[in-house]
Formats: C-alpha cells, structure tokens, sequence
C-alpha cells in the first residue's frame, strides 16, 4: 500500500492507494467510526458491486451501516439532493466529530463533502474513491460541490477529508469507458508541469488501463502526490497555483453544459477534450510547438478519448461554447483568465485571452475534419 500524506494549512490527512482496502474498511478507519450507526452514502451501482463487501467489514466489526443509496450520473450533484441528504443525516443525529462515508466516484465525493460542510456548520468526512477519476482527483484537496442550471459546480464548498482510502480493486468493476474518463485526470498532471510524467504516460497508460495494478498503483499514488504538492500551496485557490487544476476544464465544462451534464460526454471525456483545444489553441497562439499540440492530441486519441471537437456532432457554434464559459469561476472582473500551454508540463494562467479569438478559435475545431 502507498501512503501519500496530503498537508493543507496545518491539517493534514492521508491518502492510501493499494488493493483490498474496502474489505478492511474498518481497521483502516482506525477508531474513527460511530458505534451507534454509520452513515455511507453511494450510488446503486457502486453499492451492487461493492456493498456487500463495505456491509461486511462493518457488521463483522460491530457497526451498523445506514445505507443511502443515490442514483448514479452528474444529475445526483443538485439541489434537491442535497437538501435531502442533509435531512437524512439530520435524521440519524450526526454530529460534528462524526464520519460520513461517502463511496463512489466523484459525483458522491462531491455531493457528500458539500453535506458534510454544510451540516452543523461543518462535519467530518471520509473519501472512499472507487473510479479511477475519483482515486486520482475528486477525493484529494477538498473541493465539493453541486451543480445548478447555470453550469458545473457553482455551488460548493472548500472542505477537506479527514482521509482517503483508494481501493485499487475497485477499479476491476468499473466499466470501460468510466475508466478512460478517468485517465483524463491522470495525464493532466503531466500536461501541468510533470513532463517526465507524460512521458511515463506516453509509455504506460494502455499497460495501466489494460489492468496492470504495479502500473495502476504508480498511476494513481503519482496522481495523487501531484494534487497534493499542488493543493498544499493554494488551498482555496487565490494565487493562481492551484487553478492549474483547472487545465482543459473551461473548455471542459462549457462542453459539459453544452451537451446537458448527460452520459454523451463525462466529466473526464469533456477534460480530455478540453485539454486538446487548449493546446491547439496555445498552438495557434503560438505559445507552444505545433508539433507538441498535435502529440498531445494523438496521445489522448490513441488512448480512445475524445480529441475532436468536430466529432462530437454539436448544434452549436463557438459563441454559443463562450457563453457557457462566462459562468466559470475563475472570471475575474469581466474577463476570463485560460489555461494555456507553453509546452508539455509548462502550463499557465494567461489572463490576455480575447474571448472573441476563442470564440473564433472553436468555430474552426468545429468545422476542421
Ligand atoms: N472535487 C474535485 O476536485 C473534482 C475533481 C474532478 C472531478 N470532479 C467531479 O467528479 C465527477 C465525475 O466523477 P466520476 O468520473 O467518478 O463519475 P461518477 O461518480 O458519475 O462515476 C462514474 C460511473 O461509475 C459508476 N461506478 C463508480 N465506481 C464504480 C465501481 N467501482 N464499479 C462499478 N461502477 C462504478 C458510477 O455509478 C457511475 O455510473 C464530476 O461531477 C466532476 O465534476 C470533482
Ligand atoms: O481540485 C481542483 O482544484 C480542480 O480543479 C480539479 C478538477 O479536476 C475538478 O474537476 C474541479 O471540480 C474543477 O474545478 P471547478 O472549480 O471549476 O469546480
Ligand atoms: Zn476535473
């Protein structure tokens, strides 16, 4: 097992990645779990596949699970359920020094740190991640929140875990195409600044994603030391560090929104997209090789994730994509810094970008062939 100890202003916890963690479920709570009932909070297919397992270490360690059990996919992060699991938890008389367990990928992790924030004005939590994308990124540095129709996540809340457990065996009932969303996250932290990590990616993402687990436990400890080292220097992201984060999401997110937050694109799908066309556009810019754009996109291609806007068939044009985008959160007095590419692993914050050129930008991905 890796341990990676994440260390945010003095309140540190840790993060620990290997095999078979969800049938020790308890033991690596260490004492951290209510007697008189323990609230989990999942989806159906994560409880179908891993239920039976998280209900055993519990019983056979003499606590009693409360089981709620969400529908799965990006509508679940609303206002409505969040009104109605904090009635639940509510409910089961949660206290602040109580753990509520939130199992799944992030649409869990998100939904339920922003209840743990918010009831009693700020409960504890315990991530326990089973996608890929979740183990890599959504558990890690305490960003929660929910969506509204005005876009992705615009209401949330900075609240941290008091410990992750990633459970590499997780990923064995994963489906297919959540796992490669996933790995959308994975490569993003070697497009930040870890060029020797995209080039480890370049060699092994189709070994880890075939299932290699020394592979799969690099990818993810790796992954998650990254947004720990990155987090750690900006916790609420105000100096711009922690905003690198945010590489490939604004085009991400407007593409999210586009196509109604719905199965057509996923979370990681629309990243991996996202990160194409800022390449291509810091290309166009000519703030980075062309040659290293085009790589970019051919390794995420290759990998079988989305690399052309074109074929994602949208109705709309780039205008209609600039608008989304006016909802993110990093607008700051009327204009939209990007994360823009200097090269592969370089990264940064350009806060010069013409929303019109963009505008311009994506009408021709839209069209190119
Ligand atoms: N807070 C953050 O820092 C952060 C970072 C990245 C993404 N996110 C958010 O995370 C969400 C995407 O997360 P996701 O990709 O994990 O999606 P998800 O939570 O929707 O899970 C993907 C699918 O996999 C299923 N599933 C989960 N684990 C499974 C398992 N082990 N076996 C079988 N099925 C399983 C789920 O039921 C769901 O259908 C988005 O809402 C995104 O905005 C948040
Ligand atoms: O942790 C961060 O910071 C991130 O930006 C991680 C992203 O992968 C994640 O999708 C995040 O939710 C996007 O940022 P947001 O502030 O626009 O929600
Ligand atoms: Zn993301």
């Amino acid at each position: 097992m890796a341990v990676i100890p994440v260390d945010i202003a003095g309140r540190p916890y840790e993060v620990r990645v290997g095999a078979g963690l969800l049938a020790e479920l308890v033991p690596q709570c260490r004492g951290r779990l209510r007697k008189r009932g323990v609230p989990i909070i999942t989806d159906s297919n994560v409880h179908a596949a891993w239920g039976a397992v998280v209900e055993a270490s519990l019983r056979d360690n003499g606590h009693e699970p409360h089981w709620r059990i969400l529908p799965p996919g990006e509508a679940t992060k609303s206002w409505d359920e969040l009104a109605a699991t904090v009635n639940w938890l509510l409910s089961l008389e949660v206290e602040r020094g109580d753990h509520i367990i939130a199992l799944g990928g992030g649409v869990i992790g998100d939904l339920t740190g922003f209840c743990a924030s918010v009831l009693k004005r700020g409960c504890k939590f315990i991530q326990v991640p089973t996608t890929l994308l979740a183990q890599v990124d959504s558990s890690v540095g305490g960003k929660t929140a929910i969506n509204t129709p005005a876009g992705k996540n615009l209401v949330g809340a900075f609240h941290q875990p008091s410990l992750v457990l990633a459970d590499l065996s997780a990923l064995e009932t994963l489906p297919e195409r959540d796992l490669l969303a996933g790995y959308a996250e994975v490569v993003k932290y070697g497009l930040i600044d870890d060029a020797d990590f995209f080039a480890w990616c370049d060699t092994n993402a189709a070994a880890m994603l075939a299932g290699d687990s020394q592979l799969r436990e690099y990818a993810v400890a790796h992954s998650v030391a990254s947004k720990a080292r990155i987090v750690a220097e900006d916790e609420f992201e105000t100096t711009g560090k922690r905003a690198l984060l945010n590489l490939g999401h604004t085009f991400g997110h407007a593409l999210e929104a586009e196509t109604g937050f719905s199965t057509r694109l996923l979370h990681g799908e629309a990243v991996a997209l996202g990160m194409v066309i800022a390449a291509r556009y810091s290309a166009r810019r000519e703030l980075m090789p062309r040659a290293s754009a085009e790589h970019i996109a051919r390794h995420i291609g290759e990998i079988g994730l989305p690399a052309s806007l074109k074929a994602l068939d949208l109705d709309c044009d780039g205008a209609r994509l600039v608008e989304h985008m006016l909802h993110d959160k990093k607008m700051d007095g009327g204009t939209l810094p990007f994360l823009l590419l200097r090269g592969i692993g370089q990264t940064y914050l350009d806060k010069q970008v013409s929303l019109e050129d963009v505008a311009e930008f994506l009408d021709e991905e839209l069209a190119r062939g």
